[in-house]
């Protein structure tokens, strides 16, 4: 069976003026974790936030008792430079630092906070990185990365270098309220076949009518926004989502 769902509302469509409470409102209604969308305006089109904004939020919402447990913080870094914001966001109390695949390939200047001017930014020292923190790791791929590009990475002999979830991305990174896509929902069904027991996650465009295609294909984390912030009964549409998941788990 693979794993239990996990519901993540994305703040990216929430009252930014009112964070905190959008936060834990959330929680309250039944969502696992919370999806924190960083964008820098340079790996994606957009700006969105920063690690002062969470470590305000974090004072809303407590932290997780166990490893991936409720009140996580899941913490999507759309960032040219990952390597950069590790610290600073482990300091402001993200639990799990998401990067792109395609960021850490192509970072050229990673000098982090503490002055780390170490450039290596291959994708297993990230992740090696990330633990080494204490966080959760998480890699993401967009719409048109292939997910041959994650085998090496999964399959690694060192466990501080395999990731606990792997994000895969069913809109083009750096906007809310977009249209699903379902071709890459190909990947999730190989990562699925190969992983039984991985974390995977879906973004974008996930709702009541876009849901059951990635529970069949076999992701258990769902991020939604746009179908779950500022509607009339969000507690419904996260129980329809954590229904959708659980009903296929048991047929993977
Ligand atoms: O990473 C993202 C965009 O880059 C968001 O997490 C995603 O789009 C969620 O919003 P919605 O559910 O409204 O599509
Ligand atoms: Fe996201």
């Amino acid at each position: 069976m693979s794993p239990a769902a996990i519901i993540a509302p994305s703040i990216l469509s929430a009252d930014f003026a009112d964070l905190g409470n959008e936060c834990s409102t959330k929680i309250k209604q039944g969502a696992d974790w919370l999806h924190i969308d960083v964008m820098d305006g340079h790996f994606v089109p957009n700006i969105t936030l920063g690690a002062p904004i969470v470590t305000s939020i974090r004072d809303h919402v407590e932290r997780p008792s166990v490893k991936h447990g409720k009140g996580t913080f899941d913490c999507h870094m759309m960032v040219a430079e990952p390597k950069r914001w590790v610290k600073n966001f482990q300091e402001a109390g993200c639990d799990l630092f998401c990067f792109h695949y395609e960021a850490a390939i192509n970072s050229t200047a990673a000098e982090t906070p503490d002055g780390d001017s170490d450039l290596n930014t291959n994708p297993k020292e990230m992740i090696r990185y990330i633990h080494e923190l204490g966080m959760l790791a998480g890699i993401a791929i967009k719409p048109e990365t292939k997910v041959d590009v994650l085998w090496d990475i999964l399959g690694s002999k060192n466990e501080k270098e395999v990731p606990d979830m792997v994000l895969v991305m069913t809109v083009k990174p750096g906007f809310g309220g977009q249209s699903f896509m379902p071709e890459p929902l190909t990947k999730v069904e190989e990562l699925r076949k190969r992983y039984p027991d991985l974390n995977i996650e879906v973004d974008g465009g996930l709702g009541p009518g876009t849901i059951d295609q990635a529970a069949v294909a076999g992701a258990n984390v769902i991020v939604a926004g746009s179908a779950v912030f500022g509607k009339p009964d969000p507690a419904a549409v996260i129980t329809l989502l954590r229904d959708a998941v659980e009903k296929q788990r048991g047929k993977l």
